[in-house]
């Protein structure tokens, strides 16, 4: 992955390139990969993801920054995943911003990447005041001196009633809607993050849970509990890795423990269904939610919450099929 313009080789080739925020890798964005991945090939060139980082919305109306649903690395993991060869991450800032698009296809896509192909989403827009649209880009290409000249294509996405847009997914998980979030995603909502310490109560619970720290701009699901799976991605000599490729069956809270008094920061923690020998501090792990099994509750006494989280997780141990 490229982080600036600098980084990209000097002697890079050709290239297609398609550009957006491409957050959560939705169904969306893959449609648009597809067609440019398809492009690419007829052309024999690479092909190019430009996305910004942060997101524009965080730099330009910092009050309505969304949430991100796959943090760059993460992000460019799943781009990669679906054909594209390289990503670009441009650091968006205020100067950015007052690119005219003009000066965007010039700076970026003429002078560094040598573009001869660009696809982007047909709502794309690019430029100070968004004022670069498809047909803008469409222009722009052919207007270039022959040996810079470009095609550029709107790719038209019909998700049927629902187009899929990552609002849309970050309003079904702000609704604990995970259903609805992956039927955009094409896979559930999932969160990333090392396993650090907790209040080391849910061993004495009998559950242990693996407390996974996500960034405060991330976004998760509602406050409630869940049935998921959580892979191990990574970690120090000793930790636990599941059997199943598809991850450990898992029940998860995602909430600020209301039972307990005195805890404020939310949390999201993963007790691996049927076990109390695992090992995961400090490991990075990928936790999946597929099934939204109620809200969080504030309960009189802990008897009460253990008599509740038995039956959670035996409703989560049916739901995963285990
Ligand atoms: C399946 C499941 C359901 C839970 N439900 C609730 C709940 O409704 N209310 C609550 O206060 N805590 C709930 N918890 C969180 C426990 O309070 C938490 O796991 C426990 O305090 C251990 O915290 P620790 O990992 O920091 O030691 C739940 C945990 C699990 C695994
Ligand atoms: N079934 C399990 N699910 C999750 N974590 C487990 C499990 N069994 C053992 N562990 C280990 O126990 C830790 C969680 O124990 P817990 O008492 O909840 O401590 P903490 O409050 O620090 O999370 C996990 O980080 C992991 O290393």
């Amino acid at each position: 992955m490229w982080r600036t313009l600098d980084e990209i080789p000097d002697d890079l080739g050709p290239t297609a390139v398609t550009i957006g925020n491409f957050d959560g890798v939705h169904r969306g964005h893959r449609a648009v990969v597809a067609r440019s991945r398809a492009v690419a090939d007829r052309e024999a060139l690479p092909l190019v993801a430009v996305t910004f980082d942060p997101h524009p919305m965080a730099v330009l109306r910092p009050d309505h920054a969304p949430s991100v649903l796959t943090p760059v690395p993460w992000r460019a993991e799943l781009l990669g995943a679906i054909g594209v060869d390289e990503v670009l991450a441009l650091p968006f800032d205020r100067a950015m911003a007052a690119w005219t698009p003009e000066e965007f296809v010039r700076r970026v896509l003429v002078e560094r990447l040598h573009a001869r192909a660009v696809v982007v989403g047909a709502n794309f827009r690019f430029g100070a005041r968004a004022a670069g649209d498809t047909a803008a880009l469409v222009d722009l290409g052919r207007e270039q001196p022959a040996d810079r000249r470009f095609t550029a294509e709107g790719v038209v996405l019909d998700g049927g009633p629902q187009v899929w847009s990552s609002t849309y997914v970050r309003t079904c998980l702000a609704a604990g809607d995970v259903a609805g979030a992956t039927e955009a995603l094409g896979r559930p909502p999932a969160v990333r993050g090392p396993v650090v310490q907790g209040d080391q109560r849910g061993r004495e619970l009998g559950y242990p849970t693996a407390n996974v720290e996500v960034g405060p701009d991330v976004a998760v699901a509602a406050d409630g509990v869940y049935a998921g799976r959580m892979r191990v991605l990574g970690g120090p000599a000793g930790t636990s890795r599941p059997d199943d490729p598809a991850g450990f069956p898992v029940a998860v809270s995602v909430g600020t423990n209301p039972t307990f008094a005195g805890e404020r920061s939310r949390r999201v923690e993963a007790y691996v269904i049927g076990r109390t020998d695992l090992s995961l501090y400090g490991a990075e792990v990928e936790v999946d939610l597929s099934h939204h099994l109620r809200g969080m509750a504030a309960f009189d006494s802990v008897d009460e919450l253990l008599v509740q989280m038995s039956q959670d997780v035996e409703q989560a141990r049916v739901l995963l099929g285990g």
